[in-house]
């Protein structure tokens, strides 16, 4: 039986990586950790607890607030303005961003985009769910309150990022920039444990991830490649499988695991997208990008997209290097 290694110790030895590492983001990772185990205690006994459904409000959005949202929001904005490594935030679930403003939190030289619950409309129906975060270093003077253009930092910029998947089991998988690794919670112990060291996304696969109720209302080479897909020819493995869970997370980790494309568009009735740059698009393109993969909004690098807007939405291809190459190709023979 091989050593188990927490990720608290994976992170402290780890931490030689970065020469000038002062410990700091290595507490913020763990505050990271504990945040997502008090989520996932909420998420595994909702139906006992009464938090499943909406909580009846709506959000910048213009999304229906499931209570799950608001609990978790507030549970990671609370261990980020205890950690005192952050001087700020940005979620899907807060309109504006948001500034520490204790002399600790002014003193941090982190700020924190995140989505608290992703995959909202799978709450109730017991299927995976999962949080999504970005870290990058401020911008703005250390004693100062967080400012916008702490915010909105090109992916690039990064110095971490990853997401936390409430599945069949939980799940938490991050990246400083020095490859992916995933870490399994162990319910006994209750400590996150490495179980998915150096993930590598194949080059290739045959799963395609399209909510395809979309497809009359988007770029018409997405359809070439879905009818690409669903040709009868083995020794290209085709035809492919879908496989749509609706929890992006979900549907990346699959795809970080097998092999796979995950692909939303932009449509006739949401002409940027739907999916949001700087909490879910940029922080699953650095883990893709790390394990071997791309992510690009059709045409560009997603990391290289100047952010504009805290919930700007831009249109996400994401996945295994060939299967995103051959859906560019598509589109470009489509134009
Ligand atoms: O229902 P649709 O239009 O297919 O959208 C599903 C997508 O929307 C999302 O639920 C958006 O994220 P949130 O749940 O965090 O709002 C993604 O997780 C998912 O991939
Ligand atoms: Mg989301
Ligand atoms: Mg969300």
């Amino acid at each position: 039986m091989s050593k188990v290694v927490t990720l608290n110790e994976f992170i402290l030895d780890r931490q030689d990586d970065f020469p000038f590492a002062t410990g700091e983001l290595s507490r913020l990772l763990n505050d990271i950790a504990l945040a997502s185990k008090i989520v996932n205690r909420d998420v595994n006994r909702a139906g006992l607890v009464d938090i499943l459904g909406a909580q009846g409000n709506t959000n910048v959005q213009g999304e229906e607030q499931q209570k799950l949202d608001v609990i978790a929001d507030e549970a990671f904005i609370k261990a980020f303005e205890n950690g005192g490594e952050v001087c700020g935030i940005a979620s899907e679930e807060n309109d504006d961003f948001v500034a520490f403003e204790s002399e600790a939190a002014m003193n941090g030289k982190y700020v924190v985009l995140f989505d608290p619950l992703d995959g909202s409309s799978n709450i109730d129906v017991n299927v995976s769910i999962g949080t999504i975060f970005s870290i990058y270093r401020r911008k703005s003077a250390i004693g100062t309150k967080a400012t916008l253009e702490d915010m909105l930092q090109k992916g690039t910029e990064q110095v971490a990022a990853g997401y936390v998947i409430y599945g069949s089991s939980t799940m938490l998988v991050y990246t400083t920039g020095k490859g992916v690794n995933g870490f399994t919670l162990d319910p006994s112990i209750g400590e996150f444990c490495l179980s998915h060291p150096d993930i590598k996304a194949p080059e290739t696969g045959r799963l395609y991830a399209i909510n395809e109720g979309n497809l009359n209302r988007c770029h018409p080479g997405l359809k070439d490649y879905c009818e690409y897909v669903r040709q009868d020819d083995p020794s290209t493995g085709r035809p492919y499988s879908g496989r749509y869970i609706g929890s992006l997370v979900a549907d990346v980790h699959r795809n970080l695991i097998k092999g796979g494309v995950y692909v939303y568009p932009s449509t006739t009735n949401s002409p940027e997208g739907k999916l949001r740059l700087i909490y879910e698009c940029n922080p699953l393109a650095f883990i893709i990008e790390q394990a071997g993969g791309l992510a690009t909004d059709g045409k560009n690098r997603i990391m290289e997209i100047e952010p504009k807007r805290l919930h700007q939405r831009v249109d996400y291809y994401a996945g295994s290097k060939q299967m995103v190459e051959k859906i560019h190709e598509c589109l470009r023979a489509a134009e």
